[in-house]
C-alpha cells in the first residue's frame, strides 16, 4: 500500500463533537461552542454500536437535518461513524466529509469490503479506520488497505486504544507500539489520536494527548458535548467546548524538524553513544543465549526439562529488584526477561530436537 500524503490543514487537526447526536437543540449549541474555540471538524455519532442492549444506540438519520443546518450556519466539516454499506449511502446523500470505521467494525473484513464498496464512486471521501478492538496491526492495516484498494485516497488511521479483560486505568489500553509500528510502516499516513476512548473518563485525556503529540500525532479526536453531565452516552468522557479549549492551551506541541545544525550534531553524538551501548548491550545477551545454549546441552544429555519455574520464578523475582537498584523500570525488566526467557526455550526446544 503506498500511502501518500494530503493532509494540507492545520497541524494538530482537532476534531470534536459529541459522543452521539441527541436532539436538534444540544447539537446546534455544541456545534456552536466547538466553533467560538476555533474547532471546526466536528464529529458526532449518529448510529452507536453499544456493547449491551438496551442502552442508547444513536439517533439514526433523524440527525441528518440537524447535520445540514450545522454545516450552513457555522461552515463546519462533519465526521460520523459508519458501519454498513447503507449507512454509506445515508452518509453520501447527506454530504458527510468524513467517515470514520469503529473498533468493532474494522475487525470485521466482510464489513470493512463492504463499506468499501459501497465508496466506490465517492473515493473524494476522507475515511478514518479505528484500530480493531484486539491489538491486531494487520487487522488494523488489513482495513486500510481494502479502503486504498477502493481507491480512497484522503485516509487516516484513529488509535482508540484496545479492549482489555486486565484492571487498567484506562478504558482502552493505548499500547503505543502498535500505532508506532504503523507509523514505522506508513510514515505519511495521518494518525490521530482519540483521547476520550482510550481514557473513559476526563482526568486522564490531557496526558494521553500529550503523550500523542509527543509521539508526533497528526491530530485529536476528541469528544465534547454542551453538558457532559447529561450526554445519554459516555458523560464521564466528555469535555464541555471551553474546557477542551483549556486542554488544547496546555498541549505542548512538539516541533517535527531539527532547530539548529548544533543541535542535529549533538543528537548524532548522543546517538553514537546509543549505538555503541547497545553494540554492547547485544554481546552480553549473546554472551548469555551462549550458556543457556551449552545448559540446554548439558540438560538434554540427563533428560531433564527445558522449562525449570523454581529458577524462572527466582529470576523474575530478582531481576526486577537488580534493576530497580539500578534505577530501570522494574515493570520494564520483567516484560524484558520474559522476552528473555522466551528465546531461552525456543533455543534449548532446537537443541532438544537436534538429530530428530
Ligand atoms: O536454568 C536453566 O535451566 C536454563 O535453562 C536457563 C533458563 C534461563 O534462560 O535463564 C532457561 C530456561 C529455564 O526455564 C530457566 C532458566
Amino acid at each position: 500500500m503506498e500511502i501518500k500524503q494530503w493532509y494540507e490543514g492545520e497541524k494538530p487537526w482537532i476534531i470534536a463533537g459529541p459522543c452521539s447526536a441527541e436532539t436538534e437543540e444540544q447539537m446546534m449549541e455544541t456545534v456552536e461552542g466547538l466553533v467560538n474555540q476555533g474547532i471546526t471538524t466536528i464529529r458526532a455519532g449518529i448510529w452507536k454500536p453499544r456493547t449491551r442492549p438496551n442502552s442508547f444506540e444513536g439517533v439514526g438519520k433523524k440527525a441528518f437535518p440537524w447535520i445540514k443546518k450545522a454545516k450552513e450556519i457555522f461552515k463546519v466539516q462533519f465526521a460520523i461513524e459508519v458501519a454498513s454499506a447503507q449507512h454509506v449511502e445515508m452518509a453520501l446523500e447527506n454530504d458527510i466529509d468524513i467517515l470514520w470505521v469503529g473498533a468493532r467494525t474494522t475487525v470485521n473484513p466482510f464489513n470493512v469490503q463492504e463499506i468499501a464498496d459501497a465508496l466506490k464512486n465517492a473515493t473524494d471521501k476522507t475515511v478514518f479506520v479505528k484500530n480493531p478492538i484486539n491489538p491486531d496491526l494487520n487487522l488494523w492495516i488489513g482495513a486500510l488497505e481494502r479502503f486504498h484498494q477502493a481507491g480512497i485516497t484522503k485516509l487516516g488511521a484513529i488509535h482508540r486504544g484496545f479492549s482489555t479483560y486486565q484492571e487498567s486505568i484506562y478504558r482502552n489500553i493505548p499500547l503505543w507500539q502498535i500505532p508506532i509500528d504503523l507509523k514505522s510502516r506508513y510514515p505519511e499516513l495521518l494518525l490521530i489520536c482519540d483521547p476520550s476512548h482510550i481514557a473513559g473518563k476526563r482526568d486522564l485525556l490531557f496526558e494521553i494527548a500529550q503523550k500523542a503529540m509527543n509521539l508526533r500525532y497528526d491530530g485529536l479526536i476528541i469528544e465534547s458535548h454542551r453538558d457532559p453531565a447529561a450526554a445519554w452516552s459516555d458523560a464521564a468522557q466528555q469535555l464541555t467546548p471551553a474546557n477542551l479549549r483549556v486542554l488544547l492551551d496546555k498541549l505542548q506541541i512538539r516541533d517535527l524538524t531539527f532547530p539548529s545544525e548544533k543541535f542535529q550534531n549533538e543528537l548524532d553524538h548522543f546517538r553514537d553513544e546509543i549505538d555503541e551501548t547497545d553494540k554492547e548491550l547485544l554481546e552480553v545477551l549473546a554472551r548469555r543465549l551462549e550458556l543457556v545454549k551449552k545448559v540446554g546441552t548439558y540438560k538434554k544429555d540427563k533428560n531433564v526439562a527445558i522449562f525449570q519455574l523454581e529458577r524462572w520464578n527466582t529470576i523474575l523475582q530478582n531481576r526486577p529488584e537488580w534493576g530497580n537498584q539500578l534505577n530501570l523500570n522494574p515493570e520494564f525488566v520483567k516484560t524484558l526477561y520474559q522476552a528473555i526467557h522466551d528465546e531461552s526455550i525456543r533455543i534449548q526446544t532446537d537443541i532438544y530436537h537436534e538429530g530428530e
